[in-house]
């Protein structure tokens, strides 16, 4: 994790395919306490269907990931202003934008960002980042 200060807040990015947008609103549900305390971004139509249902979350809409979304993500990955990368990716459906998709997730491979995919492993990822965190 980028050197920073104890008190700063985790710096966390969300985004879900169409077909796991349930799964990632689900799982941010699940860990609203914890997520209360992060910086999140998002991007657009991920971040609006969790603000729908928390909506005071500290979370800032980036644009669309179709639309440069993921982009604004991997660049936020390349200047060390992100902690966290929860993607949930959607293994089954083609993407018209697979080219971000898959810079995204090199990006967060190359900078060696904590990367999760799925809720188990976001699970494993959220407390590691916080427990990482608290140890300062
Ligand atoms: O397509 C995405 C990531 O590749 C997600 O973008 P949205 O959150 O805008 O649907």
């Amino acid at each position: 994790m980028a050197d920073r200060s104890q008190n700063a807040p985790l710096r966390l990015a969300l985004v879900a395919h169409d077909a796991k947008k349930d799964a990632l609103v689900s799982w941010v549900q699940a860990h609203a306490r914890d997520l209360t305390k992060a910086e999140l971004f998002a991007t657009g139509t991920t971040g609006g269907r969790i603000l729908d249902l928390l909506p005071d979350l500290n979370l800032t809409r980036l644009k669309s990931g179709p639309l440069g979304g993921d982009q604004q993500l991997g660049a936020m990955i390349c200047e060390g202003r992100l902690d966290g990368l929860f993607f949930f990716i959607d293994p089954m459906s083609p993407m018209p934008h697979d080219v971000d998709v898959k810079a995204l997730s090199r990006l967060a491979i190359v900078y060696d960002l904590p990367f999760a995919n799925s809720p188990s492993t976001a699970d494993f990822v959220l407390r590691g980042l916080i427990a990482d965190h608290t140890a300062g």
